[in-house]
C-alpha cells in the first residue's frame, strides 16, 4: 500500500463492481476512482442505474470489487465494519419499541465491545452532541423527521465511525421536508464536522449538501468529473454561482463526452464561484 496523506480518508482506486445473476453479468461501475478527505461532504451524483448505491455499498464492505481497491483510513475494505456506518433512508431503522437512548445504545451492545456503563455514557454523549438530551427517554414516534435523523446519526456516531454513508436518505420526502432535513444535516455537520458520503440523483441536493461532487456517467458508472461545490446553500439558489454550477453538472450528466475523451479522463473541475 502506498503512503497516504492523513487527510485522505477513503481511497477508491479503479473500482469495478459487478452483479452476477443467473442470466447476466451486470457491470454497475467501471474503474471508478475518487478520494474522500476528512470532513468532506462527498456526494456521488449520477443518473438512475449508474451504480451510486452499489459504490456506497462497496465502501460499506457489503459488495466486493471485481477490480480495484477501496481503502478507508489506511485499511483495505474487505467486509462491513463499525468504521463505516450506513445511515438508511427515512431513518426507519430506529426501533419503535426502544427509547432514543436505547436505540443509540443498541449497536454498541451488539458489538459486545463496550462495558454496560461505557455504552450508556457514550450514547448519552452522542445524544447530547445532536442536541437531543431532553428527548433521550422518548420513543421514535414522538419525534419529528429531523429529530429521527439526528437519532440515527447519533447512533452511528456513538461508534465513532470514520465515515457516515447515506444512500438517498431524503428521496422519499416531500420537497419542504426534504429541504428541512438537508438543512438539519448541514447544521449538524457544521457542529461536528464528520465525514459523509452521500448518494443522490438530485442536482440541487448535491450542490446544497455537498462540499465535493463526484459525477458518474450512465450505466455502467464511470467518473465524468469531480467538482468543488463549496458552501452554496438554498440562500444562493438564485445566484449566478449556483446557476453556473447546476448548468455545468447538467451538461456533464446529460451530454455525451466529446469524441476522443474518455469518461475516466475527465479532470476535476474548479469551483463555480
Ligand atoms: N442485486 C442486484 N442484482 C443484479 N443487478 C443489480 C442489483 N442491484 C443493482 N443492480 C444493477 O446494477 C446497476 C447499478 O445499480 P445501483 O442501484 O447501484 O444504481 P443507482 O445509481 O444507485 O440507481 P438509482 O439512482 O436508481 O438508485 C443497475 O443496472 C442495476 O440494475
Amino acid at each position: 500500500m502506498t503512503a497516504s496523506s492523513s487527510l485522505e480518508l477513503v481511497q477508491v482506486r479503479d473500482v469495478t463492481l459487478q452483479y452476477k445473476t443467473p442470466d447476466h453479468l451486470v457491470t454497475a461501475t467501471y474503474k471508478v476512482s475518487c478520494t474522500v478527505e476528512q470532513g468532506d461532504r462527498y456526494v456521488i451524483l449520477g443518473p438512475s442505474g449508474c451504480g451510486k448505491s452499489t459504490l456506497l455499498k462497496a465502501v460499506g464492505g457489503f459488495i466486493k470489487p471485481v477490480g480495484g481497491t477501496i481503502v478507508v483510513n489506511g485499511r483495505e475494505v474487505r467486509e462491513p465494519g463499525p468504521d463505516r456506518m450506513m445511515v438508511f433512508q427515512e431513518f426507519e431503522q430506529l426501533m419503535p419499541w426502544k427509547t432514543v437512548l436505547q436505540n443509540v445504545m443498541f449497536p454498541m451492545q451488539a458489538t459486545g465491545k463496550y462495558w454496560k456503563s461505557e455504552t450508556r455514557e457514550r450514547a448519552l454523549a452522542a445524544i447530547d452532541k445532536v442536541n437531543l438530551t431532553k428527548f433521550k427517554d422518548v420513543y421514535p414516534h414522538m419525534l419529528s423527521g429531523g429529530m429521527k435523523m439526528r437519532v440515527a446519526i447519533a447512533r452511528a456516531m456513538a461508534l465513532e465511525p470514520d465515515v457516515l454513508l447515506m444512500d438517498e436518505p431524503f428521496a422519499a420526502l416531500d420537497a419542504l421536508t426534504r429541504r428541512k432535513m438537508q438543512e438539519e444535516l448541514l447544521a449538524l455537520w457544521d457542529q461536528l464536522r464528520f465525514t459523509v458520503l452521500f448518494v443522490t440523483h438530485s442536482i440541487e441536493e448535491a450542490i446544497v449538501v455537498g462540499s465535493r461532487i463526484l459525477i458518474l456517467s450512465p450505466h455502467p458508472g464511470r467518473v465524468r468529473a469531480e467538482l468543488e461545490a463549496g458552501d452554496l446553500s438554498y440562500a444562493d439558489l438564485d445566484s449566478p454561482a449556483f446557476g453556473a454550477l447546476a448548468k455545468r453538472i447538467h451538461t456533464l450528466l446529460f451530454e455525451a463526452p466529446a469524441p476522443g475523451t474518455s469518461s475516466e479522463g475527465a479532470r476535476p473541475l474548479a469551483a463555480a464561484s
